[in-house]
């Protein structure tokens, strides 16, 4: 009963940690995944029943000695292979392990309680139907009591016939008067009920949410495809007691960068002409993610959450032979693509190329999961195993021949620098050991395309600059892609970066393009050297040459931001610097383009305000005489209602300025003095909507006016 427990945990653990996630997103087969438990599970019972058998007849119990050894044996161990089964079945439902634990003891203590129900008679005798025996059958540890009351009693029997031999296993005994079920009956009922077990735990597999909230449809094993591998894939999300509401499309819109809308139209004309272009590793055709609402509380009558657009449709084509790195703020829909690419989440809408084969047939997963190598942004590793363990078991599966598998999990191990510690549980890894361990895991079997999703977090600089080295290196010969917070890490790796925000991409291209194309242009740093240095000289000197105000300013050295419309000046501009830099007490000199950085947070803050605008949202204006308005985010000019006279009978209105803080977040700088509406200013329509959406008739809106010239910036 102890190892009931301990299966039903480990089973659960491996859901909880998402192990089985990661074992299928690196092309493990369900059926080799139940067939390997079922062959561990059934190696264990046989030797654990073996042991207890043994041990009976070393201590010389007549229960052990009297029966015969294959009789006793073989309850033992189908015993326990129907736990086992029972294990399975119930693990289905569970998905925390420490639920698991409860749910082994549940079933133990109450196993427990039904054992000695079943020892005083109930319901093995005719009193009771048949009927009543069945369902109290299909608790294995009731079996178990009966058949143990029947292999005591049977040592008791006169001369001869003490014991139960092997041969009589189907006849009732002289000790049973009123006999309603043999020995070889319940061996039947154990073997017969295993297998319902087990059938039943790889049904519930597929109709329970997986880690990623995914299910088979209910009758999923009557659809021909689902054998087959033929027609798309027949995957739901949600339980399948909650009701999930129509999914709807997010609204199309038109990408404002021209480089993503040409990447788009480039994707669309390929994909109308039915054209692969033999460069391209992957190609996303207007890739969706709805999360659906749903209903609380397990029925149709609770309140509808409204549906996610995680992905709003992205079109791009991956290269081979190359890194592209996906940027994006928490939540942009990175983890998300990638999750639809490995097929671990089902997409919404649209579709998406690996090598050819599209990601929402399950033929082309299956041919896609051979191919590819995935580092999922947590570390999915089995505490007890070690790394070398570890890259030998992904090596298997990945279908590397066995006789190579000991050299490639050496050289994967030595390629990302845990030789010495190859043979070390991974549990006792630090954090970036175990990063390192997983992206050995992803480059396992020579994948052509690496997906790699926030691989170098934890590590410290120098394992950073290490892992670096591994990936520009393995970039020949397959596609790489990489989501990352470093903008140094894409800066160095990426060939051409995509940057997502709020589920589209904003722009797309290499380093340098993006960075003249968002960044606000040059950077120049000018240090001082420690003496002689004239600090307002420099000032001067630059703001009369390229009118720019230093941007950062210390004691030692001053920054600017040269805008591109000045690129023409700057070569006269340093020379002329470098010229004056005795006079002027300069130390250093130093030129760059604006930092990806720069580019990643303009795009985001745009990508912020756009969202907020869009969806109206409201904040509290303090006007200067301590009254407050409710207006909407990013209104420009606002009506203070109650202010209308004779002298202004549209009232007075306040111009308000707006910033953005460093999450993008557009927040209320201050405002102007207060000055009379214009007699032609008209309120905008959006006024209404706001005020029921609000509805408190305590609260003051500002009425907020629109003017040709205040469109934001
Ligand atoms: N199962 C889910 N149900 C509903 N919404 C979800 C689910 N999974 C993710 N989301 C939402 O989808 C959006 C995109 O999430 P995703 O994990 O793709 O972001 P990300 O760009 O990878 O962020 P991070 O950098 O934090 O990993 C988020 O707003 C997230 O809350």
């Amino acid at each position: 009963m102890f190892g009931f427990v301990f299966q039903i945990i480990a089973l659960v653990t491996e859901k909880e940690i998402k192990l089985r996630q990661a074992m299928t997103m690196m092309g493990l087969f369900d059926s080799a995944y139940w067939l390997s438990w079922l062959m561990w599970e059934t190696i264990i019972t046989f030797l654990s029943s073996l042991f207890i058998v043994l041990f009976g007849m070393m201590f010389k119990f007549d229960f052990f000695l009297k029966n015969d050894f294959i009789v006793v044996f073989l309850l033992f161990f189908l015993f326990q292979l129907n736990m086992t089964g029972y294990a399975f079945m119930l693990s289905s439902f569970i998905s925390k392990s420490a639920a698991a634990t409860t749910a082994g003891f549940s079933v133990f203590i109450v196993g427990f309680m039904t054992q000695l129900v079943t020892k005083f008679g109930f319901p093995y005798n005719k009193d009771y139907t048949k009927v009543k025996r069945g369902i109290w059958s299909l608790f294995p540890p009731n079996l178990l009591a009966k058949a143990l009351s029947l292999l005591t009693d049977a040592p008791s029997m006169p001369g001869s016939d003490a014991g139960l031999r092997w041969s009589k296993r189907a006849e009732c005994l002289l000790t049973e008067p009123e006999c309603v079920m043999t020995i070889n009956d319940i061996y039947l009922w154990l073997l017969g009920t295993f297998v319902a077990w087990f059938v039943l735990a790889i049904y519930l597999d597929n109709l329970v949410p997986n880690a990623a909230g995914v299910r088979q449809a209910a009758y999923y094993f009557l659809m021909p495809g689902y054998w087959t591998g033929s027609g798309g894939s027949n995957v739901q999300e949600g339980s399948i007691f909650s009701c999930l509401g129509k999914i709807p499309r997010p609204e199309y819109i038109a990408p404002d960068d021209e480089d993503v809308l040409e990447e788009e139209n480039t994707v669309k004309q390929q994909t109308k002409d039915g054209l692969i272009d033999p460069n391209v590793a992957v190609q996303l055709r207007g890739l969706v993610k709805t999360y659906p609402g749903a209903r609380k509380a397990g029925s149709c009558c609770g309140k509808m959450s409204s549906p996610f657009h995680a992905v709003r449709g992205s079109w791009m084509n991956i290269a081979k032979n190359q890194c592209f790195c996906l940027l994006g703020p928490n939540g942009a829909g990175k983890s998300t693509t990638i999750g639809c690419l490995t097929g671990i989440s089902p997409l919404t809408g649209g579709d998406a190329l690996i090598y050819g084969h599209s990601i929402r047939s399950s033929v082309g997963m299956s041919n896609i999961r051979k191919i590819i190598g995935v580092c999922p942004q947590f570390d999915v590793l089995w505490e007890a195993l070690s790394g070398r363990e570890h890259l030998e078991l992904f090596a298997s599966i990945k279908g590397l021949p066995p006789a190579s598998v000991k050299s490639v999990a050496e050289k994967s191990s030595a390629e990302v620098g845990l030789i010495v510690e190859a043979d070390m549980r991974a549990g006792s890894y630090s954090g970036g050991m175990k990063r390192r361990l997983s992206i050995a895991i992803a480059f396992i079997g020579d994948p052509k395309l690496v997906i790699l999703d926030e691989p170098t977090t934890g590590m410290d600089p120098i394992t950073r600059r290490y892992v670096w080295d591994v990936i520009e290196e393995a970039k020949k010969g397959r596609a790489i892609i990489l989501t990352t917070h470093s903008m140094e890490e894409a800066d160095i790796l990426g060939d051409r970066i995509a940057i997502m925000a709020k589920g589209r991409v904003r722009c797309i291209g290499t380093s340098i393009r993006l960075k003249s194309k968002f960044g606000a242009g040059f950077i120049a740093n000018v240090s001082f050297t420690a003496s002689n240095y004239n600090p307002e000289a420099v000032k001067h000197f630059f703001k009369h040459n390229l009118a720019v105000v230093p941007k950062e300013e210390t004691k030692s050295h001053i920054s600017y931001v040269i805008p591109h419309d000045r690129e023409g000046f700057l070569t006269n501009f340093f020379a002329e610097l470098q010229d004056r830099q005795g006079e002027f007490g300069i130390a250093d000199i130093q030129l760059s383009l604006t930092t990806l950085e720069e580019v990643f947070l303009n795009i985001v803050k745009k990508a912020e305000l756009e969202t907020a605008v869009s969806e109206g949202r409201i904040v509290t204006l303090t006007l200067d005489s301590g009254e407050s308005l409710e207006i909407p985010l990013a209104a420009k000019y606002v009506g203070i209602p109650g202010t209308e006279s004779a002298e202004n009978p549209q009232g007075m209105m306040v111009e308000v300025q707006w910033a953005q803080d460093d999450s993008g977040s557009l927040c209320i700088a201050g405002h102007s003095p207060q000055m009379p509406v214009p007699a032609k200013a008209r309120a905008a329509p959006t006024q209404a909507s706001n005020k029921d959406v609000l509805g408190d008739p305590r609260t003051v809106y500002g009425i907020v006016y629109q003017f040709e010239t205040d469109k934001l910036s």
